[in-house]
């Protein structure tokens, strides 16, 4: 195959899970041993080969690298650690196939900790975080990709194997444990680069075309080098990989496409325009074109010879594209002389497959949808009145201009009442009794110096998830769901008491999701069927449809939280999910500021609030998981956004009287970035992800002169491993050591919903003796 320009169409990655999670079936089946490798195999080269057929059915050519093989068996950064094999040292003893490597990396095992995982970029997917130092061993191991490729072939389809880049690989990565002081992975790049040359050049050889480079480190703020920094980072590898010829009968590379999703790159684009590879593409969702560098003819300049892969196909949504105002900027790229393809703002993975799969769906809220295969369509509509012009798409661009319309002017979008209600919620309503006067207020219950609780939900065997199935697909009736349901409930109240915790929790076993939860509840939301996206590994949410104006018709967790009241004298937590963790795990309205949209979310759970105290409940957990996932990558909207999300959650809140204990839950580390909108939060007591950094934050904690309750977690819930009672009491007392005694809390990093019986009922009375054991000063 020659080197040919990509085709006018294509998508930086798509949906990987399978239709119905076959993917996720395939993978449990084989860690439970119920499948063998080679069927694990087979099944996702099944579902590849599916997906690149539908690629090209709905429109994607099937010649020229327009097809991405965006596959993975778990995370796409375990693979380029797979590719780079920089198997960390730590895990030598771990021998096996390169699947088996794979998921012990990804998993651990009786004798390795899996590798950390943490939030991509601003998304609620997870990756498995690299480790790197001096010595982790780099060399070329690109026979997944070769696989891939073959595949493709066999199938007729020239497709376009897909890496993340060396730049973004190395930020993402942190630096092992044995690491010299002051070492960082990307002080490796040369080397990496190097290894990244071989995989294209193995790539060429097998008859790649094409080969896409994801770096949306570009775009970031958050990483370890400033954006200028990176850029010359990025400038460095590429004129490395690039430098390699892509001519005659036998090529050195692929020709390369750099990616920059999830952002604005619009400072970077005439730069990266003018490296030596043959694409580049901008998130035109997220970002803007350089205004300045397009009028006067530089950008054109910067990018002859290289083809802008225009983002302007939403990947983080599933409205329809204003398909109009899409072409409207390509027109303008085209225009100005940049040879221009049409792409996506980023790799669909964080949208569901497909839109016709919804069977429950209102139809004209279904017709203003768009899922991972109409958005494929709608990339092939514009490249289509690219090539052919205005006139061959009109049809198409006015019947989005009529969806959009019916959309706006839709019933429940605008509701004047609710509305009037969020212009009326002033300061006052967002500010409680002062700190000193609530902690007085709270004395009443009776809360011992270093309390301890449980961030909520208890595990969701296969027993709740089988009895809510069945009442879903109304096989049992309600009563009979409810019926177990307050069973389960007793028996985690009773269970709680035995191992003789302090405040409790009533398990959260009605919910299916944190959030899907409430928005079942709320009006304004809608949730799907089969809408599943990928958080990590195997693990999949349905994220809820937030397409109206929001409000509670009625209490959503009252029944629950005063039914395990009573039944106990020890305090029992309500529990709500935080506006801002409502907004990042759905997709929400795009027609106004996310700020608005969260202040309606807000005082529907205000309403919450207080039917929960008039219910007896003294206590009321807010969670705010995704608050620092929210949190922008491009430091000039932070503050903006920390204006509005910590207004949405003391709007939610601010009702609460000063004998109110109002909990908030943050489940992540890194947060010494955004510790003054923790405080901000005006919440008593805050518990947070800590046992992996072995406390790390209980120092900045301590710097900051913070005040308030909190409860650095001392058990991680991300692994089946039961920590003894030495382990958790060290924990402790490395906190205490920063944080006195009544303002220390002792609870897990985060909720046990995916953890097994057997292991939560030892690691939490391990938990509780740890506790003793800090508090008898022993
Ligand atoms: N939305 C969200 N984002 C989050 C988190 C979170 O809890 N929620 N936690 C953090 C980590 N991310 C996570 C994401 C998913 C899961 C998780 O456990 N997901 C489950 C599905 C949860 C769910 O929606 N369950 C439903 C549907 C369950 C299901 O699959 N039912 C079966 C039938 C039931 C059976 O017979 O087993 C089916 O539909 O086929 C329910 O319980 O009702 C999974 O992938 O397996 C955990 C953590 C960050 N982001
Ligand atoms: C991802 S944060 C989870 C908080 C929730 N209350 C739970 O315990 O599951
Ligand atoms: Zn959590």
């Amino acid at each position: 195959m020659t080197a040919a320009p990509l085709p006018h169409a294509t998508i930086l990655g798509y949906p990987r899970i399978g239709r119905r999670r076959e993917l996720k079936r395939a993978v449990e089946s084989f860690w439970a041993g119920r499948i063998t490798e080679a069927q694990l195999i087979e099944t996702a080269s099944e579902l590849r080969a599916a997906t690149r057929a539908r690629l090209v059915e709905l429109g994607l050519p099937a010649a020229g690298g327009a097809v991405p093989e965006s596959f993975s068996f778990y995370d796409q950064v375990l693979d380029a650690t797979l590719a780079l094999s920089a198997i960390p040292e730590r895990f030598a003893g771990a021998t096996g196939s390169d699947l088996g490597t794979y998921f012990t990396l990804a998993r651990g095992d009786e004798q390795h900790q899996p590798l950390e995982m943490t939030k991509w970029f601003d998304t609620n997917y997870h990756y498995s975080v690299p480790e790197i130092d001096e010595r982790t061993p780099f060399a070329a191991n690109p026979a997944q990709l070769l696989t891939q490729l073959a595949e493709a072939a066999e199938a007729g389809i020239e497709s376009r194997p897909v890496l993340v880049g060396p730049v973004t690989y190395l930020l993402l990565a942190k630096a092992a444990d044995g690491a010299a002081d002051g070492f960082d992975p990307v002080d490796r790049l040369d080397e990496v680069t190097a290894v990244y040359a071989e995989i294209l050049s193995a790539l060429a050889a097998a008859g790649a075309t094409w080969v896409q480079l994801d770096e949306p480190a570009l775009v970031s703020d958050s990483l370890r080098t400033s954006r200028e920094d990176t850029l010359a980072l990025v400038e460095r590898a590429y004129a490395v990989l690039g430098a390699a010829s892509t001519a005659g009968e036998a090529p050195a590379r692929p020709q390369i496409l750099i990616t920059a999703p999830y952002g604005d790159s619009s400072r970077a684009l005439a730069r990266l325009g003018a490296l030596p590879v043959e694409a580049v593409q901008a998130d035109l969702v997220r970002g803007t074109l350089p205004a300045a560098a397009l009028a006067d003819g530089s950008l054109a300049r910067a990018f002859a010879g290289t083809q802008l892969v225009a983002g302007v196909v939403d990947g983080r949504n599933i409205w329809r594209t204003d398909l109009r105002a899409a072409f409207a900027t390509l027109t303008t790229l085209a225009e100005a002389g940049v040879e221009t393809v049409v792409g996506t703002s980023n790799s669909l993975q964080h949208v569901p497959h497909d839109v016709a799969d919804e069977q429950k769906l209102d139809a004209r809220l279904k017709s203003w949808l768009a899922f991972a295969d109409q958005k494929v369509a709608q990339v092939a509509v514009l490249a289509r009145g690219l090539a052919e012009g205005a006139a061959s798409i009109e049809e198409d661009l006015a019947e989005v201009d009529r969806v959009l319309a019916d959309r706006a002017a839709a019933p429940g979008v605008r509701i004047d009442d609710i509305r009037s209600q969020v212009a009326a919620a002033g300061d006052a309503d967002r500010n409680r009794a002062s700190e000193e006067d609530r902690r007085e207020a709270q004395r009443g219950l009776g809360i011992p110096q270093l309390a301890t609780t449980t961030i909520g939900s208890f595990p969701q065997t296969g027993e709740i998830r089988k009895a809510r199935s069945a009442f879903v697909k109304g096989e049992i009736d309600e009563q009979a769901y409810e019926g177990f349901l307050e069973a389960e409930i007793e028996r985690v109240i009773r269970l709680q008491e035995e191992i003789g915790l302090d405040v409790l929790v009533h398990g959260e076993a009605e919910r299916n999701d944190m959030v899907q939860y409430f928005a079942e509840l709320l009006d304004g939301f809608a949730v799907t069927e089969h809408g599943w996206v990928q958080s990590y590994g195997s693990r999949a949410t349905r994220p809820s449809i937030l397409w109206g104006d929001v409000s509670r018709p009625a209490p959503m967790t009252v029944r629950w939280s005063a039914f395990a009241q009573s039944l106990t004298e020890r305090p029992v937590k309500g529990m709500l999910t935080g506006p801002v963790t409502i907004l990042a795990w759905s997709f929400v309205r795009d027609d106004q500021p996310l700020g608005d949209t969260a202040s309606q979310v807000a005082l529907a759970l205000r309403g919450e609030i207080a039917d929960l105290v008039d219910a007896g409940i003294t206590i009321v957990q807010v969670d705010e998981p995704a608050l620092r996932e929210l949190l922008p990558l491009d430091r000039e909207r932070q503050a903006a956004y920390l204006d509005w999300s910590v207004g949405s959650f003391r709007l939610a809140t601010g009702g609460a009287a000063p004998e109110v204990q109002i909990h908030t839950h943050l489940c992540y580390s890194e947060f010494g970035e955004i510790i003054d909108a923790v405080d901000g939060l005006d919440a008593d007591v805050t518990s947070i992800e800590a046992a992996r950094s072995r406390m790390d934050v209980v120092e900045p904690l301590g710097n900051h002169g913070y005040s308030r309750g909190i409860g650095p977690g001392v058990y991680d819930i991300h692994s089946p491993r039961v920590p003894g009672v030495d382990e958790q009491t060290e924990l402790i007392r490395i906190a205490a050591a920063r944080i006195p005694g009544e303002q220390l809390w002792v609870n897990p990093d985060c909720g046990l919903k995916t953890r097994g019986y057997d292991e939560t009922v030892a690691s939490l009375t391990n938990l509780v003796l740890a506790a003793k054991a800090v508090r008898a000063g022993a």
